[in-house]
């Protein structure tokens, strides 16, 4: 495949369309040779480090503070579990809300993880936005990435609806869900984080919650050169960046 010309290496933030980040994200498994659960823990433990800077335990209101991690059917939902096992260890009580289980070794793997570290799933969501604000201080947006295309099918129509009138703050891991991945979507979710991962995705522009940051910090030299993907500098050993 020829070198596909991502964005101007003057600009500021480089964000890349749906086409894009499958490229990298292939040419990050064949040609380097990565597997999916090595990009999945560092994108995981990368969202987890984001929410932990965002809204620190000493931050929230219960101690330990609730979390509620909603995964969807693809590599998203991977990185929400991944998330929620390391929002565990820095303090924070995750409960995951799985409906749509891939039967994949990787994904049972990780749920496997998270349940023999006490992290309780949920059989069903609250259809009532109201209950869900009781049940916890911050949601994980997992549902989907950037594979996400056309209308939103059954369940996830009717979590997103239910979480477009919860007033807790959400975290979106990569795209806020239910979003184009480059046109956004102007009546869907509206974050209050965003975690870009390896680069931002156009639909980026359109996100006007209060804190954007990127993680995925696997990204190789020479990849970013080939695609000029201009990431930002990220500080000493930090594995998210804050970009706004
Ligand atoms: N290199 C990187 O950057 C890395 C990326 N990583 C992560 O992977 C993410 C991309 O993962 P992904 O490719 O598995 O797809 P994702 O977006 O999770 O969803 C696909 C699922 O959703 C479904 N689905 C789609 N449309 C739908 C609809 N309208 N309504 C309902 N369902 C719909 C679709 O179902 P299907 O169409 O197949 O029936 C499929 O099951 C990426 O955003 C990042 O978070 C890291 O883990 C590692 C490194
Ligand atoms: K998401």
């Amino acid at each position: 495949m020829g070198v596909i010309k991502l964005a101007s290496a003057f600009q500021a933030v480089v964000r890349i369309s749906q086409e894009e980040a499958q490229v990298v994200d292939q040419e990050l498994l064949n040609e380097y040779q990565f597997s999916v659960d090595q990009l999945m823990e560092l994108a995981g433990l990368s969202c987890a480090v984001a929410i932990g800077k965002v809204y620190p335990p000493t931050s929230m209101s219960r101690s330990p503070p609730t979390v509620l991690v909603i995964c969807g059917p693809g590599n998203n939902g991977g990185d929400g579990l991944v998330c929620a096992r390391h929002l565990k260890l820095f303090g924070y009580q995750p409960t995951i809300y799985y409906p749509k289980r891939p039967n994949k070794p990787l994904f049972t793997a990780l749920v496997t993880q998270c349940q023999k570290m006490d992290i309780p799933f949920l059989s069903d969501l609250p259809l009532e936005p109201m209950l869900i604000d009781e049940l916890c201080e911050l949601v994980v947006d997992a549902i989907f990435g950037f594979s996400f295309k056309g209308d939103v099918r059954e369940p996830f129509q009717s979590i997103l609806k239910v979480l477009g009138g919860v007033t807790v703050p959400i975290a979106s891991i990569d795209i806020p869900s239910g979003w184009d991945v480059e046109k956004g979507n102007a009546e869907g979710l509206q974050p209050d984080l965003l975690i870009s991962l390896t680069v931002p995705k156009k639909s980026a522009a359109h996100f006007t919650g209060r804190y954007h940051c990127l993680g995925g910090r696997f990204v190789p030299p020479a990849l970013e050169k080939k695609y000029q993907l201009n990431l930002p500098s990220y500080p000493d050993t930090e594995c998210a960046y804050h970009l706004q």
